[in-house]
């Protein structure tokens, strides 16, 4: 049984966690690339520039075909890449498998849900109704909302703080070295997804539990708080 406890809270990272995000990331990007006459970038590269927020994706779109734009800021590009993005409606389809039913479960126990992400707040807030998920969130907290982003821990603790709950109550569930990092530096234990985009070996990133299939989340979560829970 999990713990029906809103004082605790699971929070979560969306790209490569919750969504397989790269095509439509990968789209848009090539949209902005061909206008500045530039040639596409593949799917695996787009993978590997995912996780530090829009701005850094854009900024290693153009280092990977031929270096920054000569016209355009790296900002405006940025703008202009999130225009695009926006416009690419997602579906339900992107969330990975049992991602949706597991969710509406973990809430129906009456736990608290966050999202913790690096995707531009407006985008995240676009998305999030399209892929069915549109009230499952007690707080939201995109890579542009505040002045710092993921690897900094004011990030986490930002949404732990709009959750109104103690860092000893919350559990971080994330894809990458920058998920990792917010938890560590919260306090909070860290749980890694498998299949996303990480950039460094994930069973490096001294996660309390390394899992295959979103599935498998109930189980970790009761492995970690089973022992506290009253
Ligand atoms: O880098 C991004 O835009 C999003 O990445 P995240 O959801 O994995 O934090
Ligand atoms: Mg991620």
């Amino acid at each position: 049984m999990l713990p029906s406890d809103a004082s605790r809270a699971l929070i979560f990272d969306l790209d490569g966690t919750l969504i397989d995000s790269v095509i439509d990331l990968a789209q848009a990007l090539n949209v902005l690339l061909a206008e500045r006459h530039r040639p596409a970038v593949r799917l695996a590269q787009v993978k590997g520039f995912v996780g530090d927020g829009a701005l850094k994706l854009v900024e290693r779109a153009f280092a990977a075909t031929g270096g920054p734009d000569a016209l355009d800021t790296l900002p405006a590009l940025t703008q202009r890449f999130i225009a695009i993005y926006e416009s690419i409606p997602a579906t339900p389809a992107q969330l990975y498998p049992d991602v949706a039913t597991v969710l509406a479960g973990l809430r129906q126990t009456g736990l608290r849900l966050g999202l913790c992400t690096n995707k531009p707040q407006s985008a995240t807030e676009k998305l999030l109704p399209q892929l069915g998920l549109g009230d499952l969130f007690d707080a939201v907290v995109g890579g542009d909302a505040l002045p710092v982003r993921k690897p900094a821990p004011a990030h986490l603790q930002a949404v732990i703080d709009r959750l109104g709950i103690a860092n000893d109550r919350a559990i971080m569930i994330g894809d990458n070295d920058n998920d990792a990092a917010v938890a560590r530096g919260c306090g909070v234990p860290f749980i890694a997804m498998l299949y996303g985009y990480p950039r460094v070996p994930v069973a490096e990133l001294g996660a309390a539990a390394l899992l295959e299939r979103f599935a498998e989340l109930p189980g970790a979560i009761n492995c970690i708080w089973g022992e506290s829970i009253a």
